[in-house]
């Protein structure tokens, strides 16, 4: 039983274990038809994503085909970078190291400098220790040494003493050889073609180098064409300004030596006068004309001689068109007629209304010389073409002071620019032209005569002809010197004007053709050459002597410097007691002074200048006939300058006391006379006027109780004169000489300094005082200055001006 039990319960195990199993496979055969299911979804997607796979994998293949080419371009490239980087590195180590190389050499230099340096300083260590041995040496010497040096410097300072000497009398021998090269030159100028020229036929044969000129009519043939001219130099077509200036400049030199020089251009319009003298444009240096570039050199001479001279420069510019004298530096509207002074004036002074505009620098003349061209050119506008048929004047008016001795040099510097030549002797011509034609051909055949009459050493120079000669009367002549540029166009058109032209500078210059006198001149000159010679040895010598003398005045300054207590104080009061000893020291010492006026002093006293004006009329003639043999001295001895002319007039005063004993009180007379202006009076006895005035007047320096005092203080009327000397009376208006009724006197008259004129750059205060002087007596002469001028004279009333 138990066994069926257990055979029943295994039984039904079995089944439950069969039915079990029928659940599972039931479950199993869901979960099959499940999984099958998911299968297929599964290969759907599956089969999908193979597709997209596929897809993307193509993309990606593009992509990396795409990528792959790039890369490869950017592989090349990145290899060019890097090739060329290679290169770079190469060259940079390169560099660096050659840099590298330089930098250990400079280390080796700087080492060995330093260690030069230190070396150096060590030896200057031990040059310091025994320079401080020195020192306590020389301290212990410096007593003994000191006493030595003060002999010593009382050598040097008379030594010092003869430097001043020195340098006068290499002047003195400068101008000499100067006035050894004759009083009168002529320079010949030929312009060249002008652009526009169509013939270019030329006159001109040969231009020699000693001046010589041969000019051709081509018209003619044979010998008859040639005429042989002979001049100072002969300046070609292509010679440049500044060339024909270096033969200039020795005469500007003299300006400043006190001499009267005249510098004017003479030939027909158009051959380059105004060229010559001005230049074709004031904006290029190189174009500078003779104007320009002596001012310019005057500034340069000036500023290098301030440390012994003072100077002081003003221009005035006038132009004489028909016989008339108009301010050319005038702003004041229609210019007015100008008088000019009847005798010669030490300071050049002629036209006393012209303004005097104070210069310091070529610029301050540019500004002036434009102003007066402008007025000129406006004259051509109105006057058609006036200014070849005017005469333009400029003159440069120069004042020094030596300052060692006081000694006042004065100097002038008349610059004519001459109306064309061609008008003279125009036949043609009616009316207007007529009457320029003849003043033109008036004034020039009066200069002409005038310097002919110098040439020939006349006794008679007859100034008085024309305005233009009375104008340049002070730098004609006496010790003036003279400059003649003749101006010519080679063009053969020009061949009839060029000849006359020539003819006329032939006749002034006074060298004469001819084979007898060609030699006796040949062996003048070559004498005067030898003279030359001789003289610029000495010159040579004294300027080894000034060098000398300089370097020892230098060291006696630097011991002075040292010693000025040891000595006697400062050097002025010495100054001071020498001016003040010999009384006849003047000028501008207000220019450094600034208040005390010794001109004055030196002008000669009250009485003196009576006795001068006390003598009678009637030694005129023996007055003239001294005065002339005066004259005939100065030009044989006082050419040497101002600084000469002191104490060569003072010497020869002593000479000559006889006579000038006898002129004096004419002279004084005269002098009177000198203020008055030009005016058609006597015509005989204005003419002895101006004759003695010649000579007498044309001291470039000036001498205490000489005419060029007396003179001088009429001409530079100190501001603060005695009011007591002032009487009024002195010029009363009814003095006029009948011949001036109706008109005006013309110190009365006389108007201010242009307003509109640019005003020149202020100028230290007693430079200024001086100036004053200057310009306030030849452009504001007023009454009370004429009369403080005649206060002094205290004589009978004369008639004191003339109008013209
Ligand atoms: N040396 C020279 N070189 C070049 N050109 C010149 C020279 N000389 C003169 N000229 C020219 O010739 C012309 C006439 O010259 P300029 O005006 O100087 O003559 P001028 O004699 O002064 O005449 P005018 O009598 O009318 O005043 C100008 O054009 C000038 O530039």
């Amino acid at each position: 039983m138990q066994f069926i039990w257990m055979l029943q319960i295994e039984k039904n195990q079995i089944e439950d274990k069969k039915k079990l199993e029928e659940q599972e496979v039931q479950k199993l055969k869901e979960e099959k038809a499940r999984s099958n299911m998911e299968i297929l979804t599964l290969k759907e997607e599956l089969e999908m994503a193979k597709r997209t796979h596929e897809a993307y994998c193509l993309q990606l293949e593009s992509n990396a085909k795409e990528v792959k080419v790039e890369s490869q371009k950017k592989l090349t490239e990145l290899e060019c970078l890097l090739t060329d980087s290679r290169k770079k590195v190469e060259e940079l180590e390169g560099f660096s190291e050659s840099k590298l190389q330089r930098w250990k050499k400079k280390e080796q230099i700087y080492q060995s400098s330093i260690d030069y340096q230190f070396g150096a300083l060590q030896e200057l260590r031990a040059a310091l220790e025994s320079i401080k041995h020195e020192v306590l040496k020389t301290k212990r010497s410096y007593p003994e040494e000191f006493n030595y040096l003060g002999f010593k410097l009382k050598g040097l300072a008379d030594a010092a003493e003869n430097y001043h000497m020195v340098l006068t009398e290499n002047r003195r021998l400068y101008n000499e050889v100067q006035d050894l090269k004759g009083n009168i030159r002529v320079y010949c100028r030929i312009r060249p073609f002008l652009p526009g020229q169509s013939k270019k036929q030329t006159i001109i044969e040969y231009i020699g180098e000693n001046g010589e000129l041969v000019i051709v009519n081509p018209s003619k043939q044979g010998k008859d064409s040639r005429r042989l001219f002979k001049f100072n130099k002969v300046f070609g077509p292509t010679s440049t300004q500044e060339e024909v200036f270096m033969d200039t400049q020795p005469l500007i030199r003299s300006v400043l030596d006190g001499y009267n020089v005249c510098i004017f251009a003479y030939g027909q319009t158009g051959s380059g006068k105004t060229y010559t003298m001005s230049g074709p444009s004031v904006s290029s240096e190189e174009d500078w004309g003779v104007n320009y570039r002596a001012l310019n050199d005057l500034f340069q001479i000036s500023k290098s001689r301030k440390s012994s001279i003072a100077y002081e420069v003003a221009v005035q510019m006038v132009e004489i068109y028909n016989e008339q004298v108009r301010d050319l530096l005038s702003t004041d509207g229609p210019q007015k007629r100008l008088g000019i002074w009847n005798t010669t004036q030490p300071n050049g002074l002629a036209v006393p209304e012209a303004g005097m505009h104070p210069v310091q620098s070529t610029a301050d003349v540019l500004e002036l010389m434009n102003i007066g061209l402008m007025n000129r050119a406006v004259g051509a506008t109105a006057l058609n073409e006036r200014s070849s048929r005017s005469h333009s004047v400029l003159t440069v008016h120069v004042r020094g002071i030596d300052l060692e001795t006081d000694a006042v040099l004065r100097g002038s510097l008349h610059l004519v620019d001459l109306a064309g030549s061609e008008r003279v002797g125009r036949s043609a011509a009616t009316g207007d032209r007529l009457r320029e034609a003849q003043h033109i051909n008036k004034s020039l055949s009066a200069l002409g005569d005038v310097i002919f009459a110098l040439a020939q050493k006349n006794l008679h120079v007859p100034y008085r002809n024309s305005k233009l000669t009375q104008v340049l009367q002070a730098s004609l002549g006496g010790q003036a010197k003279t400059l003649m540029f003749v101006q010519l166009n080679p063009d053969i058109d020009s061949y009839f004007e060029t000849i006359s032209t020539l003819k006329f500078a032939e006749r002034v210059s006074g060298v004469e053709l001819g084979a007898a006198q060609s030699n006796k001149e040949g062996r003048d000159v070559r004498e005067l050459m030898e003279q030359v010679a001789s003289l610029k040895d000495i010159v040579a010598k004294k300027d080894a002597e000034i060098e000398h003398l300089q370097r020892l005045k230098a060291s006696a300054n630097g011991t002075k410097r040292g010693m000025t207590s040891f000595r006697h104080g400062s050097s002025s009061p010495r100054r001071h007691s020498v001016a003040s000893a010999n009384g006849t020291k003047r000028g501008m010492t207000s220019f450094r002074h600034g208040s005390s006026s010794p001109r004055r002093h030196s002008v000669g006293t009250s009485r003196q200048r009576q006795n001068l004006i006390g003598k009678g009329s009637g030694l005129m003639e023996k007055a003239a006939s001294d005065l002339d043999n005066c004259s005939e001295y100065s030009d044989k001895h006082s050419d040497a300058g101002s600084q000469h002319s002191m104490e060569g007039f003072s010497r020869h005063q002593k000479e000559l006391s006889p006579h000038l004993k006898l002129s004096g009180g004419d002279v004084g007379q005269y002098s009177n006379e000198d203020i008055e202006l030009l005016g058609f009076g006597d015509a005989d006895s204005e003419e002895r006027l101006s004759d003695i005035s010649d000579g007498g007047l044309s001291m470039g320096t000036e001498t205490e109780g000489s005419i060029c005092s007396v003179v001088e203080y009429t001409l530079f009327p100190e501001v603060a004169k005695p009011p007591e000397n002032t009487s009024p009376e002195c010029i009363p208006a009814e003095n006029t000489p009948v011949q001036n009724k109706g008109k005006p006197l013309m110190l009365e008259r006389r108007p201010s300094l242009p307003s509109k004129l640019p005003k020149p750059t202020p100028k230290p205060v007693q430079a200024k005082c001086s100036w004053q002087s200057l310009t306030s007596s030849s452009s504001k002469i007023s009454s009370s200055s004429a009369r403080k001028t005649y206060a002094g004279s205290s004589s009978a009333p004369k008639p004191l001006k003339r109008w013209q």
